[in-house]
């Protein structure tokens, strides 16, 4: 059996050798004669799985992405063709709930407010949204919900208006698919109007798809913010409308701009892979089973003790030492401008970047010792792994 597999795809040269022969190659170069006589396609959200890609797909049965989003894949057209199509829903939730995390912590103290005085305006809740309402629950920080869908459905949690999330809401967080059709499509969902009925000193902050956000609208929402022709507003870019491509000029109006890494942590990655894999054994009907744990190297910090009550001062310090959305943002703006006004480059520099990432955990590869009285429930809600101490 034949298996082609994403480069960018950890773990799955390995999971996947057990199964067939393996061919990795880079997944957003992916042509129609790469799929001749392939079984099984593995893929991330750079490979459009449509028509002209599947043109010559002579044996192909199976697609898997190891991804949360499907927007890249046409899954009418697979089930038109008998293909089974299978992706990794909530893989990355913890992930990108800890991007946002960092970028407020971040913020809160670059803009010296404290996230206990900001209310969050979750936009989607689901895998992502309710991870991230979980954490914040944990920390006692209030936010609303907003996502019509799951209010159509029953779901019977609280859900507001977008109108009440901008009257309410300091912080605006996008966590929904990209969509163009349907009663709520969410391309440009945050456009020149929504941007402009935010609050005063708002922070918006996208790690959905790009075109969720009207970037052309943004970038000018944000300059007259700089000229003080315009309310003050923060955004924080994970993706953008034309990526690999990044609008140059958007790039200095951002507090952070990071290139599609927010659900890039280890855990996210190996859960992705191990979905797929299994999904696919599921298929095949053999006893294949992987575990993301066991494919997880130990964490560079395994352990930190508390000496006492931790604060919103000390849990900074503990969300830093998994993830600073810094980081990310450094190399991202060094290697963009780099790259400058070639777009190849900007492209190869883009998708570099998230090959080459590096082995960001979750918390919950920190275990944080404390004695009880420390409020340490708070910290494992939060995702630590926390361990009783008695001195
Ligand atoms: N930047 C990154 O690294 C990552 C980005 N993503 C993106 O974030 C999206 C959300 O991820 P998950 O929570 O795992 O997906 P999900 O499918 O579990 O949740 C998406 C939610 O958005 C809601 N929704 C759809 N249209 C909406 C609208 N117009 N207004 C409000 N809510 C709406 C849906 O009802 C659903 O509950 C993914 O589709 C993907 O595009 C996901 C993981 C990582
Ligand atoms: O899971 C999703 O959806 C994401 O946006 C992932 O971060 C996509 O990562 P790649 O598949 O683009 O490596």
């Amino acid at each position: 059996m034949k298996i082609l597999i994403d480069e960018n795809m950890p773990y799955a040269q390995e999971l996947f050798s057990q199964l067939g022969d393996v061919i990795a190659k880079p997944g957003r170069t992916l042509t129609a004669d790469d799929l001749v006589g392939i079984d099984a396609l593995m893929i991330r959200s750079v490979t459009k799985v449509n028509a002209d890609l599947i043109a010559k797909a002579d044996k192909l049965k199976f697609v898997g992405t190891a991804t949360a989003g499907q927007d890249h894949v046409d899954q009418d057209l697979l089930a038109t063709k008998g293909i089974t199509f299978t992706a990794a829903p909530g893989c990355n939730k913890v992930g990108v709930a800890e991007y946002v995390l960092s970028s407020l912590m971040v913020l809160g103290q670059q803009q010296d407010f404290s996230i206990y005085d900001r209310t969050i305006g979750i936009i989607g809740a689901g895998n992502v949204g309710t991870y991230l309402a979980k954490c914040l629950d944990a920390l006692g920080i209030r936010y609303l919900l907003n996502d019509p869908l799951k209010q159509a459905e029953g779901d019977k949690r609280q859900f507001d208006s977008l109108e009440r999330l901008l009257a309410e809401c300091d912080v605006i967080t996008a966590h929904t698919p990209i969509t163009r059709g349907g009663e709520y499509p969410t391309h440009h969902l945050i456009d020149a109007n929504f941007l402009a009925a935010m609050q005063p000193n708002a922070i918006l902050i996208n790690a959905a798809r790009g075109p969720v956000v009207d970037n052309q609208a943004l970038k000018q929402a944000l300059q007259a913010s700089v000229d003080g022709s315009g309310k003050t507003l923060t955004a924080v870019l994970d993706v953008f409308e034309q990526e690999p491509l990044v609008d140059l000029a958007l790039l200095p109006l951002l507090a952070f701009a990071t290139p599609h890494v927010a659900g890039y942590g280890l855990e996210g990655k190996a859960r992705g892979t191990t979905m797929v894999f299994n999904s696919f054994c599921q298929f095949l009907n053999n006893d294949h089973h992987a575990l993301a744990s066991d494919l997880l190297p130990i964490a560079p910090i395994p352990q930190v003790q508390l000496s006492r009550q931790w604060d919103e001062a000390s849990l900074f310090s503990l969300i830093q030492l998994v993830y600073d959305v810094r980081k990310d943002d450094g190399i991202f703006r060094r290697e963009m401008l780099a790259a400058g006004d070639d777009n190849s480059k900007m492209a190869t520099a883009f998708d570099l970047m998230r090959k080459n990432y590096w082995d960001r955990r979750e918390y919950s590869a920190i275990t944080v010792a404390a004695k009880a009285e420390f409020a340490v429930e708070s910290l494992a809600k939060l995702g630590f792994t926390v361990v009783e101490v008695t001195q």
